[in-house]
Parts: C-alpha cells; structure tokens; sequence
C-alpha cells in the first residue's frame, strides 16, 4: 500500500508516535510524506520515506497528485483545527481529493489507529483493485 503520512506542527510529536508505534507495520509499506513530517518520522524511526516538498510550499498538492492518479492508499493527515494554516486551500483540496477518489484518510490518532489496523486484517484490500472514478 501507499501511505501518507502528514501532520501540522502542532501535530508533529502525534506523528511521531504513531510512526514509532506502528514501525512495523508501516515498514512493509511505501510511505510518502510532507517535508517537515518525513524528516521527523525519519529522525525518530527507521522507516523509509519519500518526502515532498513541506506544506505550505507546495507538498500537500503533491500528495494530492498522486490521490488524483490513483496512486495512494491511506491518507494519514493529523491536522491542526486550532490554527489558521497559510496553506489553508491546499489542505481542503487534499482533503477534497480523498473524497473524490474514495481513499480512506485519518485526521487524528483514534481513526489513523484504526485504518491501521483494518489495513492489517486486509479490510483495505479492495484497494488492490484500483479503478479510477
Ligand atoms: O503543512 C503541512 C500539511 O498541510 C505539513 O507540512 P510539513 O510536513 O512540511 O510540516
């Protein structure tokens, strides 16, 4: 499966948790990610990632992309509701996207821990299938 892993700052030690916690399960995964949150992940974890360019420059989109050509799985984005984001139309069209395109997305600890574990006992497996709308 392809996995994103996003999170606003104040979100960052979050991510960071849940990556340490589920290592390794994400391990068997190609995970992608904004900047910032891939070089923390990275500094805290062993696991590899591709990073996009940070948020507000642009790595939202990117991620976004990719949901627009079908090429990601999950979308685990632990998302700020407190503070105003400068990026703030890039995080609704990504948002938007998985929508659009069907792809399960998690904003905070409790869904992502569950799409977690559904992927693990194969409830995403539909995903496998991938069929453009
Ligand atoms: O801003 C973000 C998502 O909207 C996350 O970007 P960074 O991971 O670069 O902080």
């Amino acid at each position: 499966m392809n996995i994103a892993l996003i999170a606003h700052d104040k979100k960052k030690d979050d991510i960071v948790s849940f990556a340490i916690a589920y290592e390794k399960v994400l391990k068997k995964h190609n995970l992608f990610a904004t900047g910032t949150t891939g070089l923390k992940i990275s500094e805290n974890t062993t696991l590899d990632i591709k990073r996009f360019n940070s948020g507000p420059l642009g790595g939202d989109q990117q991620i976004g992309a990719m949901i627009a050509v079908n090429n990601m799985d999950i979308v685990i984005f632990f998302r700020d509701p407190l503070t105003a984001q400068p990026h703030e139309p890039d995080v609704l069209a990504l948002l938007r996207l998985c929508d659009v395109h069907r792809i399960p997305l998690a904003t905070n600890m409790g869904s992502a821990e569950l799409l977690i574990k559904g992927m693990q006992r194969g409830d995403l497996s539909w995903r496998k299938n991938k069929k453009t709308i």
